[in-house]
C-alpha cells in the first residue's frame, strides 16, 4: 500500500520570489568559490594534498575543490564503516525513519542553495534542478515509507513452531555515482543504505564533487552519526577497483557507463584474502534509447517529445533518447518537425545560471567525444540541424539532428550521451521494433502511434526497462515510473521500490521449537 506517499512538487521559477531565492543562492555559492571540501572518513574531516577541481561546464571557472582520497584513506574508511555497521545495524527501524524525516526537512529548507550548487558543477537549468532535488525528497519518502513495510517481515505460513522471517542489513557498502545527477542518483545510495541498517563509503563523480558533499552535511545535521556515511571522492582509475575489491565491502551501488559497470561487477565478484560473503552489485549503466514514430501517430506531438527526450539537460540523461525510428511514409514531416523544435531549443541557450532551456556538456572529454560521434554521423547520414559547436567559453554544443542513418551505423549502436539525434528510416513497424531492439542496451523507450495493435505489440516486444507510450522517454517520476534498465543498461534494480531496497538486506528466517 502507497498510502501516505505523495511526490514532490517543483518550485515555480515562474514566481518572482522563487527567482530572487536561487539567484541569491548563486550569490551565495559563488561567495564560497575556491573553497576545499576535505573527506569525511569515519567522522572525521580529512584535507589531502591532492585536490580535486570542480569546474563550471559553462564558464570553465574552478567552483572549489574536493580533497581526493588516497587507497590508504580510502581503506581506513572501510574499515571505519565496518565498526560503525557493528552499531548502527543496530538502531531501531523508528530511529532510521526519525533521521531521514529530518533529513527530507532539511533539504527543503536548503533547497535553494542545493539547487543553486547543481546548477553550477553540472550545468542544468533550475527546473531540472529543482527536478533532481523533488526526486531525492522522493526517494527519501518512498524508503521511509517501504521500510516500515518490510521491518513487518515476511508472511508465512502458521504452524505450531514459533516462526519469522525478517530482513536484516548486511553491512558496509561502496557507493558509486555518476555527475549527470549529482545529488539524486548520489543521494540515493546514501539513503538506501542508511535506511536498511547498512553504513556507506561515498565515491561521487570528480565533476560533481561539491553538491555531494553539501547532501553529506545535510546527513550529519540531520543526525544520522557521523560515521555511518563517509565522503570519499577520488578518482576512479586509482581508487575504484581497490573499493570494489575491498574483503570488508558488502556491497556495491553503482551508476555510470557500461564499461566501468562492467569492470566493477568482474571486479566484485573476485574473493579477497579473508572476504566472507559474495559481494552483490547493484549496476545501472548506460543506453541508446530509441523512440519509434508510425505512421499513425501525431506527429508534432511525436517530435516535441523526441526533442524534449534527446535535447533536453543537452542529452546527458541515461533515459535521453538518441534515436528516432520513424515509418517511411511520415519520416520527411518528422524530420521537419523535430528540426523545428530544435531550433527552437538552440534559440534558448546559454548557462544553467541563465536558466537557458539548454546548456554545456559536462567537461572537454564530454565535448570532445559529443563532437568526434557528430564528425563520425556527418559521413554516416546528413546533418539537417546544428552540428555546430564551440568549446571557447563553456563546452557548448547544437542540438543536432542527423538523417538517413542506417541501422548499423555507429551512431545508430553507441551511447553518445549529448544533444545528438540519429534518425533512421524504416519500412515496417516489425523493422522498427527490430531496430529499437538492436543495441545491447534496454534503458528507456517510447512509441508514438494511435494504432493499437502496434501499441500492444510494443508493450510485449519492445525490450527495455521504462517503456512509454505518445510521451517523452525521460523523466521517470519515482513509484509512478520506477526506474532501471534491462541487458547492458543494469541489474534492473528498480530506484524508489521496495524491491531496491531488498538488495541491501538478507532475509533471516527464525524457527523455534515450542514443545522442547
Ligand atoms: N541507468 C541509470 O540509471 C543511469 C543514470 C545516470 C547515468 N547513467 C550513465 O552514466 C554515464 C555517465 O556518467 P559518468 O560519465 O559519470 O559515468 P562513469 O562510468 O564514467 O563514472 C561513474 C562513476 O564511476 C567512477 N569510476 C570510474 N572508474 C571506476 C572504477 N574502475 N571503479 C569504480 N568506480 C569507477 C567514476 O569516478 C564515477 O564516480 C552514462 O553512460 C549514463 O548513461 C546511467
Ligand atoms: N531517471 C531519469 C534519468 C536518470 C539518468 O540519467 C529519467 O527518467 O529521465
Amino acid at each position: 500500500m502507497l498510502t501516505g506517499f505523495k511526490n514532490a512538487v517543483e518550485v515555480d521559477f515562474t514566481l518572482e520570489e522563487n527567482k530572487k531565492k536561487i539567484e541569491e543562492a548563486f550569490k551565495q555559492a559563488h561567495a564560497e568559490a575556491g573553497a576545499v571540501y576535505p573527506l569525511i572518513i569515519g567522522g572525521k574531516k580529512v584535507e589531502t594534498e591532492k585536490k580535486i577541481a570542480s569546474v563550471s561546464p559553462a564558464t570553465k571557472e574552478v567552483l572549489g575543490y574536493a580533497c581526493s582520497c588516497s587507497k590508504e584513506q580510502a581503506d581506513e574508511a572501510i574499515k571505519a564503516s565496518y565498526e560503525a555497521f557493528k552499531k548502527w545495524s543496530l538502531t531501531s527501524v523508528e530511529e532510521r525513519v526519525r533521521v531521514l524525516r529530518r533529513l527530507a526537512a532539511l533539504l527543503i529548507e536548503n533547497r535553494f542553495i542545493m539547487d543553486a550548487w547543481n546548477v553550477l558543477e553540472s550545468g542544468k537549468n533550475w527546473g531540472e534542478a529543482d527536478g533532481e532535488l523533488c526526486e531525492q525528497l522522493d526517494f527519501i519518502n518512498s524508503y521511509v515509507m517501504h521500510i516500515q513495510n518490510l521491518e513487518k517481515g515476511k508472511e508465512l505460513v502458521p504452524t505450531d513452531e514459533l516462526t519469522k522471517c525478517v530482513y536484516i542489513p548486511i553491512g558496509v557498502g561502496v557507493a558509486v555515482s555518476p555527475w549527470n545527477f549529482p545529488l539524486s542518483l548520489f543521494g540515493g545510495m546514501i539513503v538506501s543504505a542508511v535506511v536498511t541498517g547498512n553504513t556507506i563509503c561515498c565515491k561521487p563523480s570528480s565533476d560533481a564533487p561539491i553538491v555531494a558533499y553539501k547532501f553529506v552535511e545535510l546527513c550529519q545535521k540531520a543526525g544520522i552519526p557521523a560515521d555511518v556515511v563517509s565522503y570519499i571522492p577520488g578518482s576512479g582509475s586509482e581508487i575504484g577497483d581497490f573499493i570494489v575489491e575491498h574483503p570488508l565491502t558488502r556491497f556495491v551501488n553503482f551508476t555510470g557507463s557500461k564499461a566501468v559497470g562492467c569492470r566493477i561487477n568482474e571486479h566484485a565478484a573476485k574473493i579477497a584474502d579473508g572476504q566472507r560473503w559474495i559481494k552483490r552489485v547493484v549496476a545501472e549503466m548506460g543506453g541508446k534509447n530509441a523512440i519509434i514514430v508510425d505512421s499513425t501517430a501525431d506527429i508534432k506531438k511525436a517530435a516535441n517529445g523526441v526533442a524534449s527526450s534527446a535535447f533536453t539537460f543537452q542529452g546527458q540523461k541515461c533515459s535521453a533518447c538518441s534515436r528516432a525510428i520513424v515509418l517511411a511514409d511520415v519520416y520527411d514531416e518528422f524530420v521537419d518537425e523535430v528540426v523545428k523544435c530544435a531550433a527552437e531549443l538552440k534559440a534558448n541557450q546559454g548557462s544553467g545560471e541563465s536558466n537557458a532551456t539548454m546548456g554545456p556538456v559536462i567537461n572537454q572529454g564530454a565535448y570532445n567525444s559529443i563532437t568526434n560521434y557528430i564528425e563520425i554521423g556527418r559521413k554516416e547520414g546528413n546533418v539537417v540541424f546544428g552540428g555546430t559547436y564551440s568549446d571557447a567559453e563553456g563546452y557548448y554544443i547544437d542540438p543536432t539532428v542527423i538523417r538517413d542513418i542506417k541501422r548499423d551505423a555507429r551512431i545508430a549502436n553507441e551511447e553518445i550521451f549529448g544533444p545528438v539525434l540519429a534518425v533512421i528510416k524504416v519500412d515496417s513497424f516489425d523493422e522498427a521494433l527490430d531496430v529499437a531492439n538492436q543495441t545491447e542496451y534496454g534503458l528507456t523507450g517510447s512509441v508514438y502511434s494511435e494504432t493499437r495493435e502496434n501499441i500492444q505489440r510494443a508493450k510485449v516486444e519492445f525490450q527495455v526497462g521504462n517503456l512509454y507510450f505518445n510521451r517523452k522517454s525521460t523523466a521517470a517520476v519515482v513509484l509512478q515510473h520506477p526506474f532501471g534498465g534491462f541487458n547492458m543498461s543494469g541489474t534492473d534494480a528498480k530506484t524508489g521500490t521496495a524491491d531496491y531496497l531488498t538488495n541491501f538486506m538478507n532475509l533471516k528466517s527464525i524457527t523455534e521449537d515450542l514443545n522442547s
